[in-house]
């Protein structure tokens, strides 16, 4: 029986998630608080942990971090609030599998469980990559990504595809691999942004029984697993050096090392990678080889942000209802234009993976033949009135707001959310960046 482990320190959240899961045959445990939550994740040994984003111990991001050091392969479903969307994007790069908003719908809880189990089996087998359903969009930009794709597909180039959390980045590196001549081998793919120092070298490289406490038994690393195939490092940035170094001599020399072991192993592996950082500046700032990224800069795909394509929403959109159409057995096949309309003035921080699942959600709450914008969250629903400012605005105050808002947003992205750093970027202490902070709404 697969077993899930519920962390929430709201007890009703607890026991609704326990009774609905229990009913579908889920074997459950439950912890009030992240570090209860740890100890059981080691005695009750869940195939799956569905986590509330703020505890009252250790924050959500950082249970996350510690889960996947235990485990890099388990699936993490975090629940936030609307208003916290920006820190489910984080939770994401982390590798968390997905994440729900509050109050929790519990067909949508369901459905991504079942599909979160599903997709850990795979990836625990290794096996061939799922048929993936890939849609194009018609902006300039996305038919400049398709050209992108069929022209590199066919080689044996390194492609570094970089672009914001949920872009589609993951898709475009399987569409390269199903495009080759490895298609028939295994696309494999792996979150570097989860990985510690240790976890990264025998997840890549594999290592020896013994090698380190722990290593209990030989274990392949991904490089062999994708032998003949595509290996895709996500969140690349994150590799410490001394991987880089051995992820260096990979490429160059074809040979990988065990932990553990002397003896060298031939690789014939093509290399994807992706980042949400600008790898640029991480080679400026020392933290990324520039050799490494010279290596594996062959070609360049930047897969643009939403709100960069808003042309292609309602195609997104359209295809995102017909999949959660099939996923939920439901047969709604039309948005009111206000819906599309909301959709398109939003900004889209999580950008493909978020408009996916607020269909999918949006979907769960209607009850008519046609999807209207009362099923959109309040953040959509209301977006113009308190987050973005109209164009034709005169007011100074409103626009300087709105401006500095967004600079603080970005700066935040750009320092992975550290505020000391964010706070020097914008010349101002960190005390003032917190009020601003808490004056725009901007979670941190
Ligand atoms: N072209 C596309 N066609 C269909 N679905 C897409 C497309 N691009 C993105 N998606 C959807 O958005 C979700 C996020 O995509 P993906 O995981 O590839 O993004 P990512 O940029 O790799 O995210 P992260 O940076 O968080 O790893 C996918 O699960 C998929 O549902």
């Amino acid at each position: 029986m697969n077993k899930i482990l519920i962390i929430d320190d709201d007890p009703t959240i607890c026991i609704m998630l326990q009774g609905l899961l229990k009913k579908k045959g889920y074997e459950t445990d439950t912890a009030f608080s992240a570090n209860e939550g740890l100890k059981k994740f080691g005695s009750f040994k869940p195939k799956l942990v569905i986590s509330d984003f703020r505890l009252p111990d250790i924050n959500g991001l950082d249970l996350l971090k510690q889960i996947k050091s235990l485990n890099p392969h388990i699936p993490v479903i975090i629940m936030t609030s609307y208003a916290e969307i920006r820190t489910a994007v984080n939770a994401i790069k982390l590798g968390a599998y997905e994440y729900v908003t509050k109050p929790l719908n519990p067909e949508e809880i369901l459905v991504l469980i079942k599909s979160a189990i599903e997709k850990s089996k795979i990836v625990e087998k290794v096996d061939k990559p799922k048929k993936i359903e890939f849609i194009r969009g018609k902006s300039p930009n996305s038919v400049q990504i398709d050209q992108y794709i069929s022209l590199v597909a066919p080689t044996d180039m390194s492609v570094i595809i970089e672009g914001e959390s949920g872009t589609g980045k993951e898709i475009v590196a399987r569409r390269i691999h199903e495009a080759s001549a490895r298609k028939n081998k295994n696309f494999v793919a792996v979150d570097c942004g989860a990985l510690s120092n240790e976890l990264a070298g025998s997840e890549l490289f594999g290592h020896n029984k013994g090698s380190f406490t722990g290593a209990i038994s030989d274990k392949k690393g991904q490089f062999e697993h994708a032998k003949g195939g595509t290996l895709f490092l996500d969140e690349i940035g994150n590799l410490s050096y001394e991987i880089q170094i051995k992820l260096l001599r990979a490429i160059q020399e074809k040979k990988i090392r065990q932990l553990g072991s002397n003896d060298d192993i031939d690789t014939d592996v093509r290399i994807l990678v992706a980042t949400n950082e600008d790898l640029i500046k991480e080679v400026n700032n020392s933290n990324f080889r520039e050799d490494l990224y010279h290596r594996l800069n062959e070609f360049k795909i930047s897969v643009p942000a939403l709100r960069d394509r808003k042309e292609d929403i309602k195609l997104f959109a359209d295809n995102f209802l017909q999949l959660s159409n099939q996923e939920l057995n439901k047969n709604i096949n039309e948005f009111s234009d206000e819906f599309i309309q909301k959709l398109k003035a939003y900004n889209w921080p999580g950008n493909l993976r978020e408009l996916r699942n607020v269909i999918r959600r949006a979907l769960l709450l209607s009850t008519g033949d046609r999807v209207e914008t009362s099923a959109l969250p309040p953040e959509i629903l209301h977006y113009q009135e308190t987050s973005s400012i109209d164009n034709s605005t005169t007011d100074l105050k409103l626009i300087q707001a709105s401006t500095e808002k967004d600079k603080i947003i970005d700066t935040l992205k750009e320092v992975n959310n550290n505020k000391s750093k964010a706070a020097r970027l914008l010349n101002i202490d960190r005390k003032t960046l917190y009020t601003k902070m808490k004056q725009y709404g901007i979670e941190g």
